[in-house]
């Protein structure tokens, strides 16, 4: 908030001396205190450089809560907090230098200098000013707080936001030297009073122009300090004698019994918190997690609780009370969440007072129903009332109907219900699949802005760095304001370190950079929690995956041939690519890798629909229709047309005879060609079931749960992975088939999470199919090369139309190779001729750098993020006729197949 006087005085800036007074007015009494606040200040210097508590202070290594203030300084802190009502951290490590008053004389004109001096450029000084136009004017009114940077004999002037409001050049070095603290002086067209100095490191790491925003909270009492804190301010604050009753101590028992060898016991609010939140002086109460849901909790999970817990109650940041759960896919989310609500909704550290009584939690269509089947697996229907938002079931009923604690609607209802909405208190706000929240100008995240709702919850199983404004969006949701305005943000944060990043970047560039990035993981890691697969790995069976690339059939070959010919591949390669024909092309010889009869249908459904703009695709098309058999019928399509089909049908069959009571999730991105799959299904007699874009919402979960019932008849599960897959349990199935391949990685790291989760009983294989020496290997070369990765990693919604294709990368796309056995193979730089069974280092893989715009120190390895080149190399890999196959399932496609890769994760209970 921006004030119109003085506003580091009263907006409790770290570096604001505690007097103020106006420009120009001096106090000539106070002179001798001028020298003694000199003094005051170099030893203060001297005492930072001696490894002081500043020093520590500002070492971007210690960013962790570890670093928070001493027994002595918290004392400082609640002491100023008592009567401010919010502290900063930062000007309470300085409190305790306490400078004496300050003295302002005139204000001194600095002057350009004019002969050629001889002082160094090094001098860098850093000043936290106030600033007002330059007036004769005898009362001044400041206009703002600002950084007053000097740099050799040149200086620059910045606002909070970072903006640069002022700079000259050629000043007299000596002028610029002599600038301290309390002098008032003319600069540039504008009138200054530096209000302070500030370290190289407060300016580096951007703690300067931090301003009004939360400070991270004390430490949460350990547990051996959970003795019953007796209220320090009992006597300050008189209950009514109402209360007085109330304060019986034998009525405020913990819920659950806290000294049971599992018992989960949330961390007590420190006497800050206490001061701010239990102003009716109610006794404190350990919150202890329902024994009954600890029974379940993985270790990871209990970490989460307690970090939900403590970010919502506003123990780790004061004034904050929003979270971000990014916890990589099928960790239990879903169930953290629950325990949480159920805790608060019962219990909280004040007299046990619930802390929340309803709360809202929105998540996509498709999962609306999981999440209530999650809370009936955890919790039963007795303990909490769960209302869902369906076309029958309206919000209206949930007002009515008081007894209901928890609302659950997907983002579209909500949007239709907004109004409603804004109507009920909610005390609590979950955003399932948050990430959609990343673009803050669109209708979903704005009405959800709108809420008045505090304890703001994302989760997200997908990295929340890797860009710079997306994370700003997402973090602004659940805490707002914490890193100020989106303007100062991109200038304080955005720029330097998109500019350091840069390959041109100087030193000081990179080092600035480098600093800010640190102190926004910082600022941002006490609220965000993100654990990789890792984690839960010992609790999951093991994972056998399979790239499998798939002989391409004569007809295939013969087809594939023609449309590389064709006069619209010929003009993309010359870099005619006005109505983007290449999409076009891409899209055919995408089609005919997964089966001939697509591309027939197209070229069918092009003849009896042609207009005059669609010249290039009938260019394409042209003479294939010759290549088909005169009688060819794409309804009565059969898998001798397609190598990948080939496949398929044999390994449906291997699975269905060595395994039979397992299950299998057929994965495709096209509905066509799910539909030659589940002709297939029919063809053989499978079992089926089928969830795409088409799938109503309510019957969504039933399809599912139908699958997943061990009891089901079921043998395959269609999946189109784009349409449904975010978020699903598909446990019930063990194996997974990946027909196609995307080109963002992430779509496929989606589908295949949906089965190797949490509950799986048995080892999963997973089997992604390409047509050897196709596009399909370009693409997936494309996605476990560099260029691949960047920048559309996590992306559900980048498709091929937002890739851009340079005319050398479009040679490569539309290049068939059919003398090799596999492409990739032949690029991975190998040593082995691929000929034998080459199995690298299984056990030390080599970990890729996520593309986070926070830099690569600041991650930590993904275990679901996409294969690298260099990892797929460690993968055993072999040829499709290699002697000694162990795997029953490979040897049964290896006559259909060129070559395999293969990786085994929790290799020691592999069967
Ligand atoms: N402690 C546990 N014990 C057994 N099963 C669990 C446990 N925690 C979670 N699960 C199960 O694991 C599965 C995955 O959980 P959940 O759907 O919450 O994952 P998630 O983190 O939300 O993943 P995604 O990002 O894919 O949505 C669910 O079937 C859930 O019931
Ligand atoms: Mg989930």
């Amino acid at each position: 908030m921006r004030r119109s006087a003085a506003p580091s005085q009263l907006q409790g800036n770290s570096f604001k001396k505690p007097k103020f007074m106006p420009p120009g007015r001096s106090n000539p009494s106070l002179n001798e205190e001028i020298t003694k606040r000199n003094l005051d200040i170099k030893l203060f210097e001297g005492a930072a450089n001696k490894n002081t508590f500043l020093e520590s202070q500002n070492d971007p290594r210690i960013c962790s809560l570890n670093r928070l203030p001493t027994e002595e300084s918290t004392r400082e802190i609640n002491h100023r907090a008592n009567y401010s009502g919010k502290y900063s951290f930062e000007a309470s490590a300085l409190a305790t230098l306490d400078p004496p008053h300050t003295v302002h004389s005139a204000p001194k004109e600095v002057t350009v200098s004019k002969g050629q001096e001889e002082e160094p450029d090094s001098l860098v000084k850093y000043f936290s000013v106030v600033w007002c136009k330059a007036s004769k004017k005898k009362h001044k009114k400041w206009e703002g707080d600002a950084v007053l940077i000097i740099k050799g004999r040149s200086f620059t002037l910045k606002n909070l936001e970072g903006k640069d409001i002022g700079r000259g050049i050629g000043y007299k070095f000596k002028e610029l030297e002599k600038i301290e603290e309390g002098q008032t002086l003319m600069i540039g067209g504008k009138e200054i009073e530096v209000m302070g100095i500030i370290s190289p490191d407060d300016f580096s790491s951007g703690r300067c122009f931090q301003h009004g925003v939360g400070s991270p909270a004390i430490p949460s009492s350990s547990q051996a300090s959970r003795k019953c804190f007796s209220n320090p301010f009992k006597s300050v604050c008189k209950p009514s004698s109402k209360e007085n009753s109330q304060n019986d101590f034998q009525n405020y028992k913990p819920r659950h019994d806290p000294h049971t060898p599992n018992s989960l016991v949330m961390p007590r609010p420190d006497k800050n918190h206490q001061w701010m939140f239990n102003k009716d002086c109610f006794p404190l109460v350990d919150v202890v997690i329902d024994p009954h849901l600890v029974y379940h909790l993985r270790p990871h999970q209990k970490e989460g609780v307690i970090f939900l817990y403590e970010c919502v109650m506003g123990m780790r940041m004061n004034g904050k009370h929003g979270a971000i759960l990014a916890d990589e896919m099928g960790l239990g989310k879903t169930l953290q969440c629950i325990s949480l609500i159920w805790t608060l909704q019962c219990q909280g550290p004040y007299g046990g007072k619930p802390v929340i009584k309803k709360t809202l939690i929105v998540t996509p269509g498709s999962l609306v129903n999981n999440w209530r089947k999650e809370f009936q697996k955890w919790l039963g229907s007795e303990r909490i009332k769960i209302f869902t938002v369906d076309q029958d079931h309206k919000v209206e009923e949930f007002v009515k109907a008081t007894f209901y604690s928890v609302l659950i609607i997907s983002y579209e209802m909500l949007l239709r219900s907004l109004d409603q909405i804004k109507n009920i208190k909610f005390d609590l706000l979950i955003c399932d699949e948050g990430h959609r929240l990343k673009n803050s100008a669109i209708k979903t995240t704005t009405a959800l802005i709108s809420l008045s709702c505090e304890k703001r919850i994302i989760l997200t199983g997908t990295p929340v760095q890797n860009d710079l404004q997306e994370f700003f969006a997402l973090i602004d949701f659940v805490n707002p304001g914490i890193l100020g305005s989106l303007s100062s943000y991109r200038k304080i944060y955005e720029e330097p370190i998109i500019l350091s990043r840069e390959p041109s970047a100087s030193e000081e560039e990179k080092e600035l950079g480098e600093r800010r990035a640190t102190k926004l993981t910082c600022l941002t890691g006490l609220f965000i929690l993100r654990r990789t697969q890792e984690v839960i790995n010992k609790y999951l069976p093991p994972k056998i995956e399979n790239v499998v690339f798939c002989r391409p059939t004569a007809l295939q070959i013969e087809l594939y041939r023609k449309l590389l010919n064709s006069q619209a591949v010929r003009f993309c390669l010359q870099g005619l690519l006005e109505n983007s024909p290449h999409l076009v092309c891409i899209g055919a010889l995408k089609k005919l890798c997964n089966h001939p009869c697509l591309l027939f249908n197209s070229i069918k459904e092009k003849e009896c629909n042609s207009t005059c703009d669609d010249s290039e695709e009938r260019s394409l098309y042209k003479g294939l229709l010759n290549v088909f058999p005169a009688d060819y019928n794409a309804l009565q399509f059969t898998e001798k047309e397609s190598g990948k089909l080939q496949v398929l049908l044999k390994l449906l069959a291997v699975i269905h005879e060595l395994r039979p009571t397992e299950k299998v999730v057929l994965v495709s991105n096209y509905t066509q060609t799910l539909n030659i799959l589940q002709e297939v299904c029919k063809r053989h007699g499978y079992a089926y079931r089928r969830l795409d874009g088409q799938t109503p919402i309510s019957q969504r979960q039933q399809i599912v749960d139908g699958f997943n019932n061990k009891y089901s008849s079921d043998f395959i599960f269609l999946l189109s992975s784009k349409a449904g897959g975010v978020g699903l349990n598909l446990i019930g199935g063990s194996h997974l088939i990946l027909y196609d391949i995307d080109w963002n990685p992430a779509t496929d790291i989606q589908a295949m999470s949906r089965v190797w989760r949490d509950g799986q009983k048995h080892p999963v294989h997973i089997y992604r199919l390409l047509t050897t020496g196709t596009i399909e290997e370009k693409i997936y070369q494309r996605q476990i090369s560099k260029q691949g990765l960047s920048g559309a990693v996590v992306d559900l919604n980048k498709t091929s139309e937002h890739i851009q294709f340079s005319v050398e990368e479009l040679k490569n796309l539309f290049t068939l190779h059919e003398s090799s056995c596999c492409v990739t193979h032949d690029l991975l730089d190998c040593e082995c001729t691929g000929e034998k069974d080459h199995a690298g280092d299984l056990c030390e893989k080599v970990t890729l750098s996520r593309h986070c715009q926070l830099g690569s120190h600041h991650q930590k390895s993904d275990s679901l993020k996409p294969l690298s080149m260099s990892q797929l190399k460690q993968w055993k890999h072999f040829p499709g006729d290699h002697l000694n196959l162990t795997d029953p399932f490979l040897e049964r496609i290896r006559e259909n197949v060129s070559f395999f890769f293969q990786n085994i994760t929790n290799q020691a209970t592999a069967k």
